[in-house]
């Protein structure tokens, strides 16, 4: 190649079909290790990695070389000029072989700690945080066997990851700073486009707060009853175990000691679908269904031929669901360790909403087959989800009697989900925030476990059941921090949702509050949905989002719309509550 555009555009073809078998031949050897965390494959995955680094070593230095910037500014189309851009950025590409390994052999090491740490509670019982732990910390009502489970699992499964995580920092920022970006996080956040990305995503938090410390200061109410003033402070942070979730994320799973009005119809179907005889692939051909009702695409054969939907009982996976692109236009998977039950329900349509995306953009250029930005992606499968929950829909599909609703069964429906997306959003918001800073290197290895907990209490307003030290290291106990997936991008999923919902609804006629909306079937729906979703990340995220949905921004007003009942209810039950926790340092006696 010399330094011409004819040159350039022929370049950019070549390395589009080479890419393609380069990326799937990683993808499968990811694959095969996530579904079976075995040392041989291990190694295997460890080595594709490295062929990865030589095949984008290779392309990077030749567009670094040959092709200069005033040729790259000169190209015509921004396409192209993004996608020469792309190539040159070379990633772990930019270390020494020894490093190039060393990084892959720790990231796959964290991926194996995480996944197949166990605490056994019996003798010869072992659970994993997928099979018994989640469950334990959603059911039960003990604070001490909880408090057992929720400081074993992060003795399991954080503790050993601190020195790996350290040295990844370094490898990572190494990697980064070659690339030109201040470090890491810097290069995570160039995905979206924005120069004042962390000032926007903070502005942002500060508009769905208010929202968040009327829903803190309720639940903390109702800890209180339950376990009284010893444990539960109403000035305080709430201790991390009792909300429900390893991870104190999300809070459904305590609805039960909540329920506005009791005696209403259930709004979780878990039971009827069990009573129904559901199983798992039931489940994933009705969340294909509710996509091509819009008129959206149905899985392809090698979907149902290659995910794994359900745990094998005869080796260790990597239980976390996820969904997979092996970039050859052909096989797209879902790795789930699914059980008959509405949140996994919930999560199939999440995963489902990745495939449908992949779908949708898989005649892109191998650069361009990702989300507008990684919020989109997170975001499909749940606008499917906002539709599906609805009584109106569970009605249709006959997992409820009745889709009839009254005021008090509304309020019902809306804490529950207040619980999932609501109390989200300060966990969605710190986990790279502290990450970030991590890679800022403002957060040091000396201070991994004390910044953490500096903003769960700031944000989140929870506090440790019992002390914490450097020799903790409790971020590496949630799944995302071993295994190195961004976070910010669930944040801005939870809230870029409803901005969806809201417009898809329109577009679907619907009439009435928009909790209760439901797309199902409507054409219109989906071809508004797929104009979202056919070019990928080939386009300017504000842009696009212009075009579809008429705003360029992510804005949590149909959040607020949406939610706009409960927080004028939890408004009325707070009159009395403090917001917020002014004893900021507050701990529960141990
Ligand atoms: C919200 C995020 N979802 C996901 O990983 O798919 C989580 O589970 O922490
Ligand atoms: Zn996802």
């Amino acid at each position: 190649y010399e330094n011409s555009s004819s040159d350039a555009l022929r370049f950019l073809s070549d390395y589009n079909s080479t890419a393609e078998e380069v990326i799937s031949f990683v993808v499968s050897a990811n694959w095969n290790f996530e579904t079976n965390l075995t040392d041989y494959n291990s190694k295997l995955q460890v080595e594709a990695f490295l062929e990865f680094d030589d095949f984008s070593e290779a392309w990077g230095q030749k567009a670094k070389t040959v092709f200069n910037e005033e040729l790259i500014d000169s190209l015509p189309d921004p396409k192209d000029k993004a996608m020469m851009r792309g190539i040159k950025i070379l990633g772990s590409a930019n270390l020494k072989k020894t490093e190039r390994e060393e990084l892959n052999v720790i990231l796959s090491n964290m991926s194996r700690i995480y996944s197949t740490a166990k605490i056994s509670l019996l003798p010869n019982v072992s659970w994993s945080i997928d099979f018994g732990l989640s469950e334990t910390m959603g059911k039960s009502r003990s604070y001490n066997k909880l408090l057992f489970v929720w400081e074993a699992w992060r003795n399991a499964a954080g503790v050993p990851q601190k020195k790996l995580y350290s040295r990844f920092v370094e490898l990572s920022n190494k990697a980064a700073r070659a690339d030109g970006f201040a470090d890491t996080g810097a290069y995570w956040r160039s995905w979206y486009g924005s120069k004042t990305f962390e000032q926007d995503m903070d502005k942002l938090y500060k508009t769905v707060q208010p929202l968040y410390l009327q829903l803190h200061a309720f639940v903390r109410r109702k800890l209180y009853n339950q376990y009284g003033s010893k444990y539960v402070n109403l000035k305080g942070p709430i201790p991390a175990h009792l909300l429900g979730n390893m991870w104190a994320q999300q809070w459904n799973s305590i609805y039960d000691l909540m329920i506005p009005f009791p005696g209403k119809v259930d709004v979780d179907v878990t039971d009827e679908m069990v009573r129904q005889g559901y199983n798992v692939t039931h489940m994933f051909r009705m969340a294909e269904e509710f996509f091509t009702s819009l008129g959206l695409l149905e899985m392809p054969k090698e979907f149902w031929e290659g995910s794994m939907i359900v745990k094998p009982d005869d080796r260790d996976v990597v239980c976390h669901a996820s969904a997979w692109d092996f970039y050859n236009r052909k096989d797209f998977r879902i790795k789930q360790c699914t059980a008959v039950t509405m949140d996994d329900f919930f999560t199939v349509h999440h995963e489902m909403g990745h495939i449908q995306y992949f779908l949708q953009y898989k005649d892109q250029p191998v650069g361009f087959r990702g989300g507008a930005n990684p919020g989109f992606h997170e975001a499909i499968g749940d606008v499917m989800f906002l539709s599906v929950s609805t009584q109106k829909h569970l009605h249709t599909i006959n997992l409820l009697k009745s889709g009839e609703s009254d005021p008090e069964t509304d309020i019902n429906f809306l804490l529950n989900m207040a619980l999932q997306k609501i109390a989200f959003l300060p966990f969605g918001y710190l986990m790279d925030l502290w990450r970030w800073g991590v890679f800022s290197e403002k957060t040091p290895p000396e201070r991994y476990n004390a910044d953490w907990w500096y903003l769960r209490t700031k944000y989140q307003g929870i506090c440790p059941p019992i002390r914490r030290t450097e020799d903790d290291f409790d971020p590496g106990a949630k799944f995302h921090i071993p295994n190195n997936t961004p976070y910010i991008r669930y944040f801005v999923s939870f809230i870029l949702q409803f901005q969806l919902h809201e417009k898809l609804c329109e577009a679907a006629n619907h009439t009435g509050p928009l909790h209760t909306c439901d797309i199902y079937r409507s054409k219109e729906a989906g071809a508004l949905l797929k104009k979202i979703l056919e070019p990928g990340s080939s386009r300017p995220w504000t842009e696009l989002l212009q075009e579809t949905i008429g705003t360029n921004k992510i804005d949590a007003s149909s959040l607020m719309k949406y939610f706009d009942p409960v927080i004028r209810w939890l408004e009325k039950q707070n009159v009395n509550e403090t917001l917020g926790w002014p004893d900021f340092m507050w701990l529960p006696p141990v």
